[in-house]
């Protein structure tokens, strides 16, 4: 009975019913919640949960068994780390799932992008060490000669997140022709690449050209008519939803909080014990939380979403609302 309602074998499929009810709805999930109700196995539920919703398995003949077995595989490759563990990746996922939903875009993917950034989004940090790429490069550690000291964490979380599909029983597109199975990677790779905050300028500076650009049907929905665009929105829409914990109602935002900060205080303890100089927001005797949230959305979190809300306008308003609500929470307690 590996099937499930939500693709996990638990006790309590009504409790898992009743907190997934919310997964349209942007903060409308609570996945710490759900990853004690799925046996841990949040992104495998979530995963599941939306790929049924939206009629993937039917529109691409997939195989649920083979499916649930290629989730629950790379779920078990996330670590054991305070925020990149499987728990960010189903929030990603879900996230994803809620901006592909924005009006603006009714019908502008087909089904093979939008199960694209679904996979992508789900593999998108997977066997990541709570270490970052400036970590790997200054010490050169094995992944970063590997890849050569670019975007090593997210080539590795390509690599694996593939890797595992070759694997027996995960082989889920099987029924995938080379055409369809060569794109979906092509548009994989490029989305989780773009998940690196080096490239977060250069995504940014394209999304607002793009909205200074746009162009919209009489129907309201944006017009993208080549590779390029189209990418480009699905890079930036991932991208949003890997930092989106800010704009989510204040009590997920603050659970985000201070798991990313027991992860990048770990980091500090592994370079101060081994000499090295400390990382930025990394050193736990000389941090402070809520100045550094207030700058990150004011530098990087704010600038992206609200041009994101510029581009699907006036379909994430509610978004930039809950960010601003959020900043000032954070702005207050410094
Ligand atoms: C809920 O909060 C966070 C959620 C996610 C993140 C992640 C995974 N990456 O963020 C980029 C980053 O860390 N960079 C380091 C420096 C801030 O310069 C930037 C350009 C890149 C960081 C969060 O908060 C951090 C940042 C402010 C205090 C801790
Ligand atoms: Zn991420």
């Amino acid at each position: 009975k590996i099937m499930g309602n939500f693709g996990v074998v638990i006790g309590n499929e009504d409790a898992l019913a009743k907190e997934l009810e919310g997964i349209d709805m942007w903060g409308g999930i609570d996945l710490f919640k759900i990853a004690d109700i799925s046996n841990n196995r949040p992104l495998t539920s979530v995963m599941y949960t939306i790929c049924k919703k939206r009629d993937m398995f039917v529109k691409f003949k997939l195989s649920p068994v083979k499916f649930l077995t290629y989730m629950m595989t790379l779920e078990d490759h996330y670590r054991e780390v305070p925020y990149h563990n499987s728990l960010h990746a189903a929030d990603v996922v879900q996230s994803v799932h809620v901006l592909l939903s924005s009006a603006a875009l009714d019908s502008v993917f087909t089904d093979l992008e939008i199960l694209s950034a679904l996979i992508a989004s789900a593999m998108h940090d997977v066997d990541h060490p709570g270490l970052s790429n400036q970590y790997h490069c200054s010490n050169s550690t094995e992944l970063a000669i590997m890849y050569n000291d670019a975007s090593v964490l997210e080539n590795h979380h390509l690599a694996v997140g593939f890797k595992l599909m070759q694997q027996n029983h995960c082989d889920m597109f099987e029924h995938f022709t080379q055409k369809q199975w060569q794109s979906l990677r092509k548009m994989s790779i490029d989305m989780v690449l773009a998940t690196d905050m080096s490239k977060h300028m250069q995504l940014l500076a394209n999304l607002k050209t793009m909205v200074e650009t746009k162009k919209v049907a009489a129907s309201g929905v944006l017009m993208l008519d080549n590779y390029t665009d189209r990418i480009q929105v699905l890079q930036n829409m991932v991208h949003c939803a890997d930092l989106s914990n800010s704009a989510k109602p204040i009590e997920l935002y603050k659970k985000w909080v201070s798991v990313i900060i027991d992860e990048y205080w770990m980091q500090g303890d592994v370079e101060r014990q081994a000499g090295l100089e400390i990382s930025p927001m990394c050193d736990r005797h000389n941090t402070s939380i809520e100045r550094s949230q207030v700058m990150f959305i004011d530098f990087v979190v704010h600038p992206l979403l609200e041009t994101w809300a510029d581009l699907v306008n006036p379909y994430a308003q509610e978004i930039i609302n809950e960010l601003s609500d959020n900043r000032e929470y954070y702005a207050s307690l410094i």
